[in-house]
């Protein structure tokens, strides 16, 4: 995709920005490293036989398994972090709230609760020794539970061909995903003490009997183990024949599907990665996903303008995908203005990141990195700033020609101010003469009572004198803003489009207001 793009940014950096500089404070990929660790326990044992990274799996699949093909609803939208489908019998365990009380914290206005679910999912997988998985985003969250769908291991072979069928799976790809899914995790005695007895093993202290011998690695042992007659898995070779789920999937084509999986550990994982993005791109009809997200190979990031007096301030970062530090690399930036000049400068290497289980990792530079931190450039504001590109050791950067654009038509000014007495706060947005916005407004996300994000947006008044900001920017302003804790993006709609700053303002980092 070209950038920039708000979600797709945002998607982006969830999806590859896992460990390291400029990740999010509660990255999902801290949770499922190393892969058998499990926050939920309060004794946090490593021995407890429980991993986040199980929890996540089978999250996912029971948002999605509530699909059905045939009248377009229910699917991965999210609904299964509501306590209405948490309470049902088909979705016992305890392993949902741990879900959600980690991979929710990704959620804003761009990344939805059921992309979160499936982020998670995905992310487990991958740290955890299994494939690559192709990832869309734009999931929509439900505000009501779907209609129940999921399958329990007590139903007969025809109610789960026919339950997959449902969810929009053949009975090969139905042995297939749950073979992927069940390379993970097991069965908890205390939810499901009619398939699992009280294990008395100190490895397993929530006595959970897991599928295979590698409980927190994705591999194929759930199939080898099985063709072997080596498995131990509690939906096979349970003490109660009824709850044999997985026996009765495995066996219902002959073995023929599982024991190409054991004799291929290439073809299981090619398999599951395929299986697993059908899965979490299961979404009610009328939702458009994205398309796959690839990391951008040179990205810019927490760029952000802002008006200082005669002073543009244009702050950032540029992050190149899939290298590692390497001091005799150049970097340069190069701004484009409104007309037709250029500037340039150095950039400084920042810091690094990974993700993938360290597979990849990224290096950071910044638009002005000095001992002192990060430090804006300073730029013309008469002459302003269209658009930018990269020289990295030479080679031109610019996203095939296009250039990154860069939305200078308005910006927070340094006037803005709180404090003072009565407690009052002023945001001040610089607005670029000749842009006529129809509309500037504050925007402030919104949560409801479901956990949906939504945007309300404050609109300030036109100025009704225009009040200089300097010789090439006019200030829109808004008074009297009482909330001190108030954090906004600043929105403007241009020529009936709409457009929204990036960074996450504050009112409490404002100078105080003169009295
Ligand atoms: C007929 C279909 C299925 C049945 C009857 C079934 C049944 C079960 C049961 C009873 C558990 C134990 C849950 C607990 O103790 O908390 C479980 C765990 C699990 N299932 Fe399935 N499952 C099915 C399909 C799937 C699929 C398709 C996936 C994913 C693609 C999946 C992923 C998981 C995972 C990762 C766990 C381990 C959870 C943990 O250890 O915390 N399952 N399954």
């Amino acid at each position: 995709y070209v950038w920039p793009s708000p979600q797709l940014d945002a998607l982006e950096a969830v999806r590859f920005d896992q460990l390291g500089f400029n990740t999010l404070i509660a990255t999902l990929a801290t949770f499922v490293q190393p892969c058998n660790l499990f926050l939920f326990d309060p004794t946090i044992s490593p021995n407890s036989g429980r991993s986040d990274a199980a929890d996540w799996i089978r999250t996912a699949y029971h948002d999605a398994a509530t699909h059905n093909s045939t009248d377009g609803t229910g699917g991965m939208d999210g609904s299964i972090r509501l306590p209405e489908e948490q309470a049902r019998a088909e979705n016992a365990g305890n392993g949902f709230a741990n879900t959600m009380g980690i991979v929710l914290a990704v959620v804003d206005r761009y990344v939805s609760n059921a992309d979160a679910i499936a982020l998670g999912a995905l992310i487990a997988i991958e740290t955890c020794g299994g494939p690559e998985i192709a990832f869309r985003g734009g999931r929509v969250d439900a505000a009501v539970p779907n209609a129940p769908g999921v399958p329990a291991p007590e139903q007969d072979l025809d109610s789960h061909i026919a339950s997959f069928a449902r969810q929009g799976f053949t009975q090969t790809e139905m042995i297939g995903l749950v073979a992927c899914g069940h390379t993970f995790g097991g069965v908890q005695h205390s939810f499901f003490p009619n398939i699992v007895n009280v294990l008395n093993d100190p490895t397993s202290t929530d006595n959970v009997a897991h599928f295979d011998s590698t409980p927190v690695t994705f591999d194929n042992n759930v199939a080898a183990e099985y063709i072997s007659g080596t498995t131990t898995n509690p939906l096979v070779v349970g003490f109660n024949d009824t709850t044999n789920s997985d026996k009765r999937i495995f066996g219902s084509d002959g073995n023929a599907t599982i024991l190409s999986f054991a004799n291929s550990p290439d073809l299981f994982a090619s398999t599951c990665a395929d299986l697993f993005a059908r899965m979490l791109d299961t979404v009610p009809s009328g939702v458009e996903l994205t398309e796959v997200i690839k990391p951008l190979p040179v990205k810019p990031s927490s760029v952000n303008l802002i008006m200082d007096g005669d002073t543009l301030q244009l702050f950032g970062l540029v992050r190149l995908w899939n290298t590692t530090e390497d001091p005799t690399r150049t970097v340069r930036v190069i701004w484009h203005d409104h007309n037709g000049g250029t500037g340039n400068s150095t950039l400084n290497f920042v810091s690094t990141s990974s993700s993938t289980g360290g597979k990849y990792t990224a290096t950071w530079y910044g638009f002005n990195s000095t001992v002192f931190g990060l430090m804006p450039l300073l730029l013309d504001p008469v002459a302003g700033v269209k658009s930018l590109s990269f020289v990295v050791d030479g080679i031109l950067e610019d996203q095939g020609g296009l250039g990154f654009a860069i939305q200078d038509a308005f910006m927070l000014s340094q006037t803005s101010c709180q404090g003072g007495l009565p407690v009052i706060g002023r945001v001040d947005v610089a607005v670029r003469n000749g842009v006529n916005p129809s509309r500037v407004y504050l925007e402030q996300i919104n949560i409801d009572s479901v956990l949906r994000r939504s945007i309300t947006e404050i609109d300030i008044t036109p100025p009704s004198q225009l009040v200089a900001a300097n010789s090439a920017y006019s200030l829109w302003s808004m008074n009297n803003l009482t909330d001190q804790s108030m954090s906004f993006t600043i929105g403007a709609e241009i020529d009936g489009i709409k457009y929204s700053t990036t960074d996450v303002l504050y009112m409490f980092d404002f100078a105080p207001c003169p009295t």
